[in-house]
């Protein structure tokens, strides 16, 4: 990294490894977004059907790649949804194929289109023992979905009910512990092994629970898993800034039509691929630690997965940036993270 009186930021080309690249008309609306910043993502498979065979990641990257600026120079990374069936051949000859980079667990029912999720850890051990086997990761949706458990418990319930005895009974598999919104997850990460990584998305850095309550409901503050307390924020913050390797960036950008958000029962989903690098080097400037920005955004992650850093570089400018209150038009207009702020930092683009 270089950074010039911390007025210029210049980093190796990040990725995203996280994010919600949709199917369709939506996915025609966001995709440059994404590949105007990063140069991977990790493309979430929970489309409608999901994304569970060879073929349906195949067809579904082709449809990304399609959907593209023809400038964008930008690598799909595709991702398999696993289900109470999940065969261990089919996770396994998509990963050697080069298909799938990783699989994805949803608890069944525990967010957008996870109705078709695991309702049992157990009834995955043969496909999670073969991705253990090939070194294939494993993305975790973090949150139990007991209703007896308070929505703001959910995610540190998992740790103890799910995935702490996954972590002894598979020691070897790499698990990406996704979105994590609490001090307890940061805090299960960094005591875990080098096997478990964790994504931190720029709103869990950057808003907490009142935020969603702010003068009335705010629909466009609410995602899954939700936003915790301050002291929960500021433990995200610290494991983000840290350096330690274990946490990388993901956005979860998550965008959902306007009337889809703004409902008697909205969509969880924080659309903030638009200006997520600025989000991300607010934070890491607000903690004094831009010396820390480039692991976070383009190097954790790639190691952790196994993956070539990338080659080229990025630039982000000290400048006001105002964030529009909506962006796109029709059944595609989104309102982004940040809407009617002003933001301190400016991406510029790549340079040479
Ligand atoms: N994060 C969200 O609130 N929503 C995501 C699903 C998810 O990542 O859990 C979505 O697909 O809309
Ligand atoms: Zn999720
Ligand atoms: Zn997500």
């Amino acid at each position: 990294m270089t950074a010039t009186e911390n007025t210029r930021l210049e980093i190796r080309r990040p990725d995203d490894w996280h994010v919600h690249l949709r199917d369709g008309e939506m996915l025609a609306a966001v995709a440059g977004q994404t590949a105007r910043q990063f140069a991977r993502a990790i493309a979430m498979p929970n489309l409608s059907p999901p994304v569970t065979t060879v073929a349906a990641a195949a067809a579904y990257r082709d449809r990304i790649l399609a959907a593209l600026p023809g400038d964008a120079d930008f690598t799909p990374l595709m991702t398999s949804y696993l289900t109470d069936g999940a065969d261990p051949d089919e996770l396994a000859r998509g990963y050697a194929e080069g298909v799938f980079a990783a699989a994805k667990l949803y608890p069944a029912h525990a967010t957008t289109n996870a109705a078709h999720g695991v309702t049992d850890i157990r009834a995955i051990y043969p496909a999670l023992e073969a991705m253990q086997r090939i070194g294939m990761p494993l993305l975790v949706h973090g949150e139990v979905t007991d209703p007896d458990i308070d929505i703001f418990d959910r995610e540190a319930v998992f740790i103890d009910r799910t995935l702490a005895g996954l972590a002894r009974d598979l020691p070897e598999l790499k698990i990406v512990f996704e979105h994590i919104t609490t001090a307890e997850a940061a805090d299960f990460v960094l005591a875990s092994g080098p096997t478990i990584g964790a994504t931190i998305t720029p709103q869990h850095l950057i808003i907490n629970r009142n935020a969603i309550f702010a003068g009335g409901i705010r629909p466009h503050a609410y995602c899954l898993p939700i936003a915790k307390r301050e002291h929960h924020r500021l433990a995200l913050r610290r494991a983000a800034t840290s350096g330690s390797p274990k946490f990388f960036l993901g956005t979860d950008s998550a965008p959902h039509a306007i009337d889809r958000k703004e409902a008697a029962c909205g969509c969880a989903g924080i659309f903030n691929a638009p200006f997520a690098l600025e989000s991300y080097a607010t934070v890491f400037e607000e903690e004094g630690a831009l010396d820390r920005f480039e692991a976070f955004a383009s190097e954790n992650g790639p190691r952790f997965y196994g993956l070539p850093l990338n080659e080229g570089r990025v630039v982000l400018e000290k400048a006001a940036v105002a964030v529009p209150e909506t962006i796109g038009a029709g059944v595609t207009s989104l309102v982004p993270f940040h809407a009617g702020e002003t933001l301190s930092w400016h991406f510029i683009g790549r340079v040479e």
